[in-house]
């Protein structure tokens, strides 16, 4: 699908006099994205076509494979990202994470997500999408677990529509929310939302929304689920075996 949308549009030939391949994928991009710049356009583009890097760039040639990581607040999904990032070589993003490092910039946007992030509401799709893209695109990783995204089915079908692609994989954290909330009152990294009012609302949001992406990836035969109870060395025992057992 990636390889459809975005290698049709750049292998297209010949170029029309008032469009080259490139410039009518930024035109196209340019709708879904106005904040874009045509640079980073082209390298994405060439990121993930099947012709990228023998241009000699040394950039990958492949789309990366990509896995996403679900479950509740708490569930452990930072604690066995890590784990899967330095014994299988992927990258972790942490949607959270961009979300907050966009805080701390101090930028216009970052006002908007505090406030959101205090609520335990979801950032609009085009802020997080638009983060995730470019960290993926600065990673130039081939193998990427995107922690904690998509939280909605609008998160997902903004994903597949910017990105062009969907996720190879869906990791899920199954943990009971006694356990979730336990974890999150002790985690102490001073986060504005480890305070049980938001806990309480991050947990309502799981359950009405994230669940339902969890389950559309389901019934597409993506999702490996986890018991996320136990110590973290126990749960990623039972994660070791399913990344063993991909081919990427
Ligand atoms: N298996 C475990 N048993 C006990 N504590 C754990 C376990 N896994 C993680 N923790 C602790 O629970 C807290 C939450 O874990 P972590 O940050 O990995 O969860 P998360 O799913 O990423 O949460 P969030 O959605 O809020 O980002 C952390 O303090 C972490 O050290
Ligand atoms: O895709 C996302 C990811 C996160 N948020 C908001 O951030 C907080 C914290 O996220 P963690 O993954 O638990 O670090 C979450 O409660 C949301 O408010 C988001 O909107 N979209
Ligand atoms: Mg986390």
């Amino acid at each position: 699908m990636w390889r459809r949308r975005l290698g049709a549009l750049l292998l297209r030939s010949p170029p029309s006099s008032s469009s080259t391949a490139a410039s009518s994928l930024q035109h196209r991009r340019h709708h879904l994205l106005p904040t874009q710049e045509p640079l980073a356009l082209n390298r994405l583009a060439r990121l993930f076509t099947s012709q990228a890097g023998s241009d000699g760039d040394g950039g990958h040639s492949q789309k990366p494979f990509i896995a996403f990581v679900l479950g509740g607040p708490g569930s452990g999904k930072g604690t066995q990202c890590t784990k899967i990032a330095s014994d299988f070589g992927f990258a972790h993003l942490s949607a959270g994470d961009l979300l907050r490092h966009e805080i701390a910039s101090g930028s216009e946007k970052g006002e908007l997500i505090l406030d959101i992030i205090k609520q335990g509401r979801i950032v609009p799709s085009e802020i997080t999408v638009e983060l995730i893209r470019k960290a993926m695109e600065m990673s130039n990783a081939n193998k990427v677990l995107i922690d904690g995204f998509p939280r909605c089915e609008e998160n997902r079908v903004a994903f597949e529509r910017i990105v062009g692609t969907e996720p190879d994989i869906v990791i899920f954290f199954d943990c009971p929310e006694d356990e979730m909330v336990k974890r999150l009152l002790g985690r102490n990294q001073g986060r504005v939302d480890d305070n049980i009012e938001t806990i309480k609302k991050r947990l309502k949001v799981f359950e009405s929304l994230n669940i339902p992406v969890v389950d559309y990836y389901s019934s597409r035969g993506k999702v490996h689920k986890i018991n996320a109870t136990g110590t973290a060395d126990e749960i990623f025992e039972a994660v070791r075996r399913i990344f063993s057992s991909l081919r990427f």
